[in-house]
């Protein structure tokens, strides 16, 4: 009976939670709280807390226990550990397929549908296919990592020897298990970066016919420099900038550039949405902006953040994204690029502020921009703009 023990605690979590912090977090404090609960218990207790976020914003209405049930038959191929919670003609109904169950529940709750897990249709860029989308909620990503330059068959060779599977992706990507722990295999950083799919793939926006060596790069928004590395290993002679607004951050970049071996660089501190923030003029090569953002393309690993979620934050975002774009252009060198990204679903954070950029200057002209899909690959999905300032 202990499948019903986890029911309830989860039910108890998912009323306490407020979503003002990372469900992660607030699942690990419980946990450090309530030593009772084994290894078993933890995996059990937070997947039911997770699934339930999956159901996003559809049949919001209902107890939290009826959800957290709908929520586990989307979650589960089968009823498996959960049999005992369900009547008889739910485990008739529990298809392998997660559109036939989806179907079942509509017939049993005709005001349900699938779309209402994201019900911001009109806000979402093109391209999307949004039943996918919705579907894709109940999947949980896979853990991708990109393989440092020089360092591809030493990665592949240790996992090997591990035991730990993988696939590869792309020229230097490989996708794991959600859950597989690295630490005690790889030197991370330095052999290779936990990064997800779609944010290697920004790697394929880098512009490559600027001709000055070194290619001098501020990485403005870089937090802990995910994609400072990425530039480093794809462009190599770069001469490396990064900010970000939060100074905490950058003590993060600093320790991970140490493993990852990256010495030469200059880091500062700057709040980029700010009228009085002034750049050097005309400096770089390449801005990259991984611009702060609502995050909706990475939902599918915190699903928390999709039920508690709001509209007006696209409204607060998109007003930060303008700014912050807006005061960057000057850095760039007549002929130089701004990488734009978000890891945003929404069109405002995307395609609006490109269209809007190259709307207020003149200068600058679209040389691509893409909607990185990633639902139907266990990824994030990202978007990516090149622009380039004209001589
Ligand atoms: C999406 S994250 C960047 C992720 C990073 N590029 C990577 O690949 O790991 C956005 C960053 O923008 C920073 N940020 C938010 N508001 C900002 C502002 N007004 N000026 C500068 N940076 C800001 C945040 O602190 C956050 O670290």
């Amino acid at each position: 009976m202990r499948f019903q023990s986890y029911f309830n605690t989860a039910i108890a979590l998912i009323q306490g939670y407020n979503g003002t912090s990372p469900l992660v977090y607030y699942l690990k404090q419980y946990f450090a709280a309530e030593k009772k609960h084994g290894a078993k218990d933890r995996k059990y207790i937070s997947h039911l807390c997770y699934s339930y976020y999956r159901l996003g914003h559809a049949l919001k209405e209902l107890t939290i226990k009826e959800r957290l049930r709908i929520a586990l038959f989307f979650a589960e191929k089968e009823p498996g550990y959960w049999n005992g919670l369900y009547k008889p003609d739910w485990i008739k109904n529990w298809s392998q397929d997660l559109v036939e169950r989806v179907a079942y529940v509509e017939q049993l709750y005709p005001v349900f549908s699938i779309q209402h897990i994201y019900p911001w249709k009109e806000e979402i860029s093109a391209g999307i296919d949004y039943a996918d989308l919705c579907y894709a909620q109940f999947t949980q990503p896979d853990l991708f990592i990109r393989l440092r330059p020089g360092k591809e068959e030493l990665v592949k060779q240790k996992l090997k020897s591990s035991d730990i599977s993988f696939t590869i992706v792309g020229k230097s990507g490989l996708a794991l298990a959600n859950g597989t722990k690295l630490d005690s295999i790889l030197q991370i950083d330095e052999e290779a970066v936990i990064q997800d799919l779609n944010s290697q793939q920004v790697q394929h926006f880098f512009p490559t016919d600027i001709n000055t060596s070194p290619v001098k790069v501020w990485d403005c928004c870089a937090a802990s420099g995910g994609k400072s590395i990425l530039a480093k290993d794809v462009l190599g002679n770069i001469e490396l900038t990064v900010s970000d607004a939060r100074n905490t951050i950058l003590h993060n970049l600093q320790a991970r550039f140490e493993r990852a071996k990256i010495s030469h660089y200059q880091a500062f501190q700057a709040d980029l949405s700010t009228s009085t923030f002034k750049t050097t003029e005309h400096a770089y090569d390449l801005v990259i902006c991984d611009a702060p953002c609502t995050g909706s393309g990475t939902w599918s690993r915190t699903p928390e953040q999709l039920y508690f979620f709001g509209t007006d934050k696209i409204t607060l975002f998109t007003a930060l994204q303008k700014k912050i774009s807006q005061n960057i252009i000057k850095a760039i060198k007549p002929g130089g690029y701004l990488l734009y990204i978000t890891c945003s679903l929404f069109r405002r954070e995307n395609e609006e502020i490109v269209s809007l950029l190259l709307a207020e200057n003149e200068s600058l002209v679209l040389v691509k921009q893409e909607l990185l899909k990633g639902y139907h690959q266990k990824s994030d999905t990202m978007f990516a703009a090149l622009l380039q300032v004209k001589v």
